[in-house]
């Protein structure tokens, strides 16, 4: 668990975080967006202490971060950023294996998990674990980063923009790796973006930082249905809202189980945007869905349950 109680941090005369408050469980996806200079990197950043604080608290674990020995606190947290910033001289194993070996692991247990974290991540061009960062395209350097952040299987993982500045295709791969991963491990995770999609794909809450506050936290249906005032709004897209509902919605919820289309089926965990990309291909107003029953446009466009 992540606890920031009443954090403020300055630099100089510039109020960058104002007295905030949050607290992430365990096995939460939390995801903080807000536009750039909003203070997100520097809230995140408090927790394995690459910033002090000015004022307040910030525990993992309901330990306050500041009181413990900083190698300590940071071999506990998983940390991967935009610039991966990979060893050159090291290989994708070594990389990976870098927490592990810190920690004192076996070389067989170091070896039998950044082969898996190669299989999770789908590093798995034949070679891999013995290549150097220069030779793997960005992706790849991009994926070695968050499979380093996960090596030892830490409880908090802290993400800084990891994916900003890869292609939509790649991006969205890693999107699904890391929240499937996630998912299964139960890890809390901080993740920073600034980009809406993003947050709402990823994040079980969304936390929206403007000028070093948090303007809303909330679910992202929350913060599409109930933006807390109009700069949430404005935010959250107006108009834009309502197809990024539908990417944060899936077919399960809102289909009906006693109804029947023809044509191909759609999987219940497709969202409602890929339900209505599939309408508009095959020109037909309801779905048929996986397993049974069918899918309506009129239930989408009612904006159902
Ligand atoms: N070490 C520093 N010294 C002075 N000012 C800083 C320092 N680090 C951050 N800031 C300032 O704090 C503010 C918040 O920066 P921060 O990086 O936290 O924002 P952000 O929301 O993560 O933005 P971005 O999305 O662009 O990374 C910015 O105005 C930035 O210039």
């Amino acid at each position: 668990m992540i606890e920031f109680e009443h954090v403020r941090k300055a630099f100089g005369e510039h109020v960058v975080i104002e007295d905030l408050s949050l607290r992430v469980a365990d096995g939460e996806f939390f995801v903080l967006v807000g536009p750039s200079g909003s203070g997100k990197s520097t809230l995140l950043r408090t927790v394995n202490r690459l910033t002090h604080i000015d004022s307040g608290r910030v525990l993992v674990d309901g330990k306050d971060v500041s009181t413990q020995p900083i190698e300590t606190l940071r071999r506990g947290i998983g940390y991967a950023i935009q610039s991966v910033g990979l060893f050159p001289h090291r290989t994708v194993a070594e990389n990976i294996g870098t927490v592990p070996r810190l920690l004192g692991w076996a070389a067989q247990e170091i070896d039998a998990r950044v082969a898996e974290l190669i299989a999770l991540l789908k590093l798995d061009e034949p070679g891999m674990a013995g290549r150097y960062p220069d030779t793997l395209s960005g992706g790849q350097a991009q994926r070695v980063g968050v499979a380093r952040a996960l090596a030892a299987r830490p409880k908090i993982v802290l993400m800084d923009e990891p994916f900003g500045a890869l292609d939509p295709l790649t991006r969205e791969s890693l999107q699904a790796s890391v929240k499937s991963i996630q998912r299964d491990t139960g890890t809390a995770m901080l993740f920073v973006t600034h980009d809406m999609d993003e947050a709402f794909r990823l994040g079980d809450r969304v936390g929206l930082m403007l000028d070093g506050r948090l303007a809303q936290v909330g679910t992202p249906l929350e913060l599409i249905r109930e933006p807390a005032n109009e700069r949430v709004s404005e935010f959250v897209g107006g108009t834009r809202a309502y197809l990024r509902e539908l990417a944060v919605r899936c077919v399960r919820e809102t289909m009906r189980r006693d109804e029947h289309a023809d044509g191909e089926a759609i999987a219940p965990d497709a969202t409602l945007q890929e339900a209505l990309g599939a309408m508009l291909a095959q020109r037909r107003d309801r779905l048929a869905v996986e397993g049974g029953g069918a899918v309506l446009l009129a239930d989408i466009v009612a904006r159902k349950p």
